[in-house]
């Protein structure tokens, strides 16, 4: 069916008060209601796509406005048009003679242009009639290439090398198509130790994820280092020293406290210590992993990394030994293409940021396509997955054995259930009414 153009973009605030049950909770964000500016782009012929950018709360109703202000540039877009020359319509939206004096590339506008290009991606994969990961699975590197801005970004990844990357990744892409449709991407859950659980409800849900399968997971730290120390004991008592146990500062050190306090952390033995300082600071996430190396953890970031040109630096500064792409925060399936191949130039693993709402359903379509078209390879590999909100989801992610299953539906499994947007639209939804009522 031909897509046509597109004549209408709405986008709503839709807010989950996960906040009640600490659910989300870390060290910086203490009180997160899980959020999403989440938007419907719809075409003459009567297609629809769904893309949505995630936030934690107040706040969304900025997101919301830098959307409406991209919709001008939206309108009127034709699929064919937009995908023939991908790399122009990522510029036309991110810069903007006049708005990309409120970003460049990060920030509130930049989330907006991710949840308007996912939903573009969403419409182009259904007019495929494809998921997302198999239509960038299947596409020629040619084509991948056309889609990335390299625009601050060729002093570290040329189009040339992007292309011979992607080139080498075609040899064995069938094989790593089949095995991840029968096995899966491997996951991590976080899900048993938001920073607001207590060592019971830790305890609990620590115990179930064992019996679930899982084989690796996050804890949140940073805000009391005896609480930490308590709290890393307890997990890794349980989970045996085979398992993986990784640390999530979220931003709250300065570089030499991130350093002392996880050395007191080192005899737990954390695979990573995430986010430790601010995620703009290269230089200190240098310094950080440098002090780290000889006690075997690494440096994951990237939730809140801008863009491509941030993970540029962090790669050349050998910064992160994980680097944790976002489906929501940078320019999309674009931007995101352009880190996959630059940590996989600078041989560095991806490791997904998700959870969330709606991250984990996005991101899996990037990872799978990372896997069987990128990184080729699973060592030192798994993707973030946190067990809430996905009943909202019109096709949620499937765990099997704590692996990721590929989605098999057309698009991006961004779709939300409308009857779940009606209630958790902020204000006026049911949920919020009658939380105000309270
Ligand atoms: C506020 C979010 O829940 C954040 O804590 C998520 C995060 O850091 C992660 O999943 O990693
Ligand atoms: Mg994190």
């Amino acid at each position: 069916m031909p897509s046509g153009k597109i004549c209408g973009l709405t986008v709503k605030d839709v807010r989950f008060p996960t906040s009640l049950e600490q659910h989300g909770s870390d060290a910086m964000h203490t009180d997160p209601d899980y959020s999403a500016a989440y938007v419907i782009i719809e075409t003459d012929s009567g297609m629809r796509g769904f893309g949505l950018t995630f936030t934690v709360g107040r706040g969304t109703e900025i997101v919301v406005c830098a959307v409406e202000a991209l919709r001008p540039l939206v309108l009127g877009k034709s699929l064919d048009e937009i995908t023939a020359d991908f790399r122009s319509f990522y510029r036309l939206l991110t810069s903007d003679g006049q708005m990309r004096w409120v970003g460049p590339e990060k920030g509130v506008i930049h989330l907006a242009t991710a949840a308007v290009l996912n939903a573009v991606w969403d419409l182009w994969a259904r007019a495929e009639g494809k998921p997302v990961w198999k239509l960038l699975v299947d596409m020629e590197p040619e084509k991948l290439v056309s889609c990335i801005d390299f625009r601050y970004i060729s002093d570290a990844l040329t189009e040339e090398e992007a292309l011979d990357i992607l080139h080498k990744g075609q040899e064995g892409k069938q094989q790593r198509e089949e095995d991840m449709l029968r096995e899966g991407y491997p996951a991590y859950t976080t899900s048993c130790a938001w920073l607001g659980y207590t060592d019971q409800q830790l305890t609990q849900l620590c115990s179930k994820a064992l019996a679930d399968g899982w084989t690796a997971f996050k804890v949140k730290v940073g805000a009391e280092l005896d609480d930490d120390i308590r709290r890393c004991r307890l997990i890794r008592q349980m989970i045996g020293p085979e398992k993986f146990l990784m640390i999530d500062a979220n931003q709250r050190w300065d570089v030499g406290e991130a350093v002392a306090w996880v050395t007191h952390l080192s005899e737990f033995q954390p695979l990573w210590v995430e986010e430790p300082t601010s995620p703009d600071d290269i230089l200190g996430h240098a310094h950080i992993s440098k002090a780290l190396a000889p006690l075997g953890i690494g440096v994951a970031s990237g939730e809140q990394c801008h863009n491509r040109v941030m993970f540029k630096q962090f790669l050349q500064a050998s910064a992160l030994q994980f680097v944790q792409i976002d489906s929501c925060r940078v320019g999309s399936v674009n931007e995101n293409l352009a880190i996959l191949i630059m940590a996989s130039k600078f041989n560095v693993p991806v490791c997904p940021h998700a959870g969330g709402v709606g991250l984990c359903e996005l991101v899996q379509h990037l990872i799978l396509f990372d896997y069987i078209c990128v990184s080729t390879s699973l060592d030192k590999r798994m993707c973030e997955y946190v067990d809430h909100l996905h009943e909202h989801f019109k096709n949620p992610t499937l765990i099997r054995n704590a692996h990721y299953m590929p989605p098999v539906v057309p698009g991006f499994s961004s779709e939300m259930v409308e009857s779940s947007v009606d209630k958790h639209t902020y204000p006026h939804g049911e949920v919020w009414r009658s939380m105000n009522q309270l």
